[in-house]
């Protein structure tokens, strides 16, 4: 895969006019495109079907966590819809995975990819604790992705700042896709565990979903090509 292929641009716009104007911009040959629970909820399938008629790969982010029947039927809904990728959240549990993995292998000839999340990347230590969880977050990504992979799924999300100790763990063709990119210069916002585009790329990242730092740029194509400037000037 060429390395700008690796960057998802998250279509995280309020309505579908925005999201649709953006994607005008993008070379479908360049990079994916991420829809998620923003702009899927007020524009629904409409909207992915339109990015596939431009040629869009596009991952469904809805981070399915229900019980086993719910989430696999959800699963099987997108990939009915013909998306590239979909997630779940690995904290749903093995049943619920395995469950999302076996009806997705019965849709007829799906090549959609299951991926779960781990811990969000807005998340540090004290989240985990407020949660209930004693553990930091590099030791619990660890612990969810062995999970997810035992249970059959394609990757995991998780922060750039865990892909080097996960490839000591998990198959080399297990996806690790990372949001919480941030090039140098970028406003952080609500991310906590970030890296550059750069870094990420050196340090094995599969996909590189990046939002704001597009999205919300005085010219966004201008902000993309400055990322791909580092991607490329990282190898
Ligand atoms: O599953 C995701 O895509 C996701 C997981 C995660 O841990 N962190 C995370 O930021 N995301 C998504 O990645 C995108 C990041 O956007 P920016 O922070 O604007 O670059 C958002 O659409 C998030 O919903």
């Amino acid at each position: 895969m060429n390395d700008l292929k690796r960057v998802i641009v998250a279509l995280d716009y309020p309505d579908q006019i925005s999201a649709l104007k953006m994607a005008d911009q993008l070379d479908p040959e360049r990079c994916r495109v991420k829809v998620g629970k923003e702009l899927f909820t007020r524009a629904g399938p409409a909207v992915v079907e339109a990015l596939h008629n431009k040629g869009f790969e596009v991952f469904l982010d809805l981070k399915f966590h229900d019980i086993p029947n719910t989430t696999a039927k959800a699963v099987r809904a997108a990939a009915e819809m013909g998306v590239w990728m979909v997630n779940v959240h690995a904290s749903g549990g093995r049943r619920m995975m395995e469950a999302a993995r076996n009806e997705l292998d019965q849709v007829n000839g799906a090549q959609t990819l299951l991926i779960a999340v781990t811990v969000l990347t807005s998340m540090e230590q004290q989240d985990l604790a407020d949660i209930g969880l004693d553990i930091n977050p590099l030791e619990q990504v660890k612990r969810l992705a062995l999970l997810t992979q035992n249970s059959g799924l394609d990757g995991v999300v998780c922060s750039a700042q865990e892909v080097r100790p996960l490839r000591q763990l998990v198959s080399a063709d297990f996806q690790l896709v990372t949001p919480g990119i941030r090039p140098a210069d970028a406003e952080v916002g609500d991310q906590k565990r970030i890296m550059t585009p750069g870094e990420a790329i050196v340090a094995g990242s599969t996909h590189l979903v990046i939002g704001r730092p597009i999205t919300q740029a005085q010219v966004p194509v201008d902000a993309l090509g400055r990322i791909e400037q580092e991607i490329l000037a990282a190898r």
